[in-house]
């Protein structure tokens, strides 16, 4: 199949300083390059206040490009297309420079007018440029124009809501770029595939098939020097709100009619309407909050959360969140889906199991052996793959089994690290496929079923520390799924093999 050619285009970088533009965003635009992703005719404009020349800001890119893979060919001919302007972002009169600088290349590459402009920076800015973008006449151009925006997109319904009213005044919906990177993870664009495209799935996808679904997303890195930034916003909209909610949506919605942006988006969209409210007294009986004591992770010792730096010694913040998701439609009702994420946990892992109800009556039951329920367990990371989960027969002469499993490891199959989140969705926007960024009805619709759960919170406070650093969190999120008859499946023993 021939490759489609990427647009022409300047990407204009706002906070390209920042942790994120150096980690994620230099390196996924190096490895577009080196793969012949970007077109020849492109430019980057990195502003920041920091008061760098174009050949700092080169180096600086470089430096980033060498930390994440030691060795890049073409990187001097890859960081001459990168230009640095100064700028602070509430002053008008550097917009204007910004705009001549931007027309300039405009002209010197031939970019047709095309740009991106990315905000990797502190949300409380994304309104201010937005405006300054328009009014200072940089969106004024005959070619595309689409602005990438970066989580957080609100801290509750209401500030999102008047941040997107903020943003359309400069930029149509379809414009709109809202990141969310787990929707650049290969194994979280793989669910659709797995489901829709496989015909031993979609049939049991339903609950007559399906007792419950585990969604798992572990790190054991702590608040690191976002302390600031999560202070205000906790497990529950750094991570539930976005990435959590997103994958339970592309699980339970419905097949959509076809593989466009506004297909796939609406059946998401359809699937966040029908998920149950969980308010007032429900909240406790449905979700569990936590927060990391200190404890040792690797063998290493951390402290605990009120003792990190810029966090407050009282600190209510829930460093961890487990819950019990319910959809009222057909396919899902009386099915939990339960999710749990949180910090400084005993590993780094992101798992879907999907539990099958046990067949009503077989025929190798016996007492002194249980079978083990059917999973289908999808690695998003840091392992890419699937496992489902089966029973055989045992090897000899008796009819008794043992548990099998049927294993893709997607990393060694390919043979490659699978690209980067950030790497898909750049190349994506790049092309105007906005079908793994977020519509703002989804952001609405998370927004106004995490707000019921915060508001709760926000007026009780909890015992905390209630888990140690580097275990599975507290244990009232195992007695969520014990009162259901249900256990969390250890994600350390449901490893795909890869080689
Ligand atoms: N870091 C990460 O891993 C992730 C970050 N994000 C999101 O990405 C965004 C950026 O995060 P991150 O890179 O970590 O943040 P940083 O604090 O590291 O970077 C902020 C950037 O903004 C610039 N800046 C700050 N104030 C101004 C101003 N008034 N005018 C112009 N530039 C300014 C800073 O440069 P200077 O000081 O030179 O002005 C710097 O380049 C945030 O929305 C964050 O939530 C999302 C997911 C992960
Ligand atoms: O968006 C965020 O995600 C990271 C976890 O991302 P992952 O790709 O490493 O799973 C999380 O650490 C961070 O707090 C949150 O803002």
């Amino acid at each position: 199949m021939q490759a489609i050619e990427t647009p022409k285009s300047l990407i204009m970088l706002f906070g390209a300083t920042g942790d994120l533009a150096k980690r994620k965003l230099f390196p996924s635009l190096y490895n577009l390059y080196r793969k012949g992703k970007l077109s020849e005719n492109f430019a980057i404009i990195g502003t920041a206040r920091r008061d760098w020349s174009h050949e700092v800001f080169r180096d600086h890119v470089k430096d980033s490009v060498l930390t994440a893979r030691k060795t890049a060919e073409k990187i001097d001919e890859f960081i001459s297309h990168f230009y640095y302007q100064a700028h602070d972002v509430t002053d008008s009169e550097s917009y204007i420079q910004l705009k001549k600088l931007a027309d300039d290349l405009d002209q010197q590459y031939q970019l047709e007018g095309n740009r991106i402009f990315y905000l990797a920076m502190a949300p409380e800015y994304f309104g201010t440029i937005s405006d300054h973008l328009k009014d200072d006449g940089l969106t004024n151009t005959n070619g595309f124009k689409r602005l990438v925006i970066e989580k957080p997109f609100g801290h509750d319904l209401e500030s999102a809501k008047a941040l997107n009213k903020q943003i359309r005044k400069s930029f149509s919906e379809s414009e709109i770029y809202r990141i969310d990177h787990y929707l650049g993870k290969a194994m979280v664009q793989n669910i659709e595939v797995i489901r829709f495209a496989n015909a031993i799935f979609e049939p049991l996808w339903n609950n007559r098939y399906i007792s419950n679904i585990q969604i798992t997303s572990s790190e054991m890195l702590g608040v690191e020097e976002r302390a600031r930034y999560y202070e205000n916003s906790g497990a529950l909209r750094d991570m539930v709100q976005n990435h959590m909610l997103q994958m339970v949506a592309l699980l339970a919605m419905e097949p959509p009619i076809n593989l466009t942006t506004n297909e796939i988006r609406s059946e998401k969209v359809r699937a966040l309407r029908s998920l149950r409210a969980i308010e007032g007294e429900d909240v406790q009986k449905y979700f569990v909050r936590g927060q990391y004591g200190a404890g040792n992770i690797q063998g290493e010792k951390v402290v605990g959360y009120r003792d990190e730096v810029n966090v407050d010694p009282q600190s209510n913040t829930e460093t961890y969140v487990a819950g019990k998701l319910m959809f009222d439609n057909f396919r899902w009702a009386g099915v939990p889906f339960y999710i749990r994420t949180g910090k400084r946990m005993a590993t780094k892992s992101t798992k879907i199991v999907v539990q099958f109800k046990d067949i009503p009556m077989n025929l190798y039951y016996n007492k002194d052996q249980q079978l083990n329920p059917n999973l289908l367990v999808i690695h998003i990371q840091p392992e890419e793959g699937i496992t489902l989960h089966l029973n055989a027969k045992k090897a000899g002469q008796n009819m008794e089994t043992t548990p099998v499993q049927l294993s893709f490891a997607s990393s060694s199959m390919e043979g490659i690290n699978t690209p980067e989140a950030y790497e898909k969705l750049i190349y994506d926007c790049l092309h105007g496929d906005a079908t793994n960024f977020t519509h703002w009805d989804e952001v609405a619709l998370s927004w106004n079923f995490v707000d019921k759960i915060s508001n709760v919170w926000e007026e009780k406070k909890m015992e905390f520390p209630n888990y140690e650093a580097g275990t599975m969190g507290p244990k009232a999120a195992d007695e969520l799924l014990e009162k259901d008859g249900f256990f969390w499946w250890p994600v350390e023993n449901l490893e795909v093999d890869v080689c």
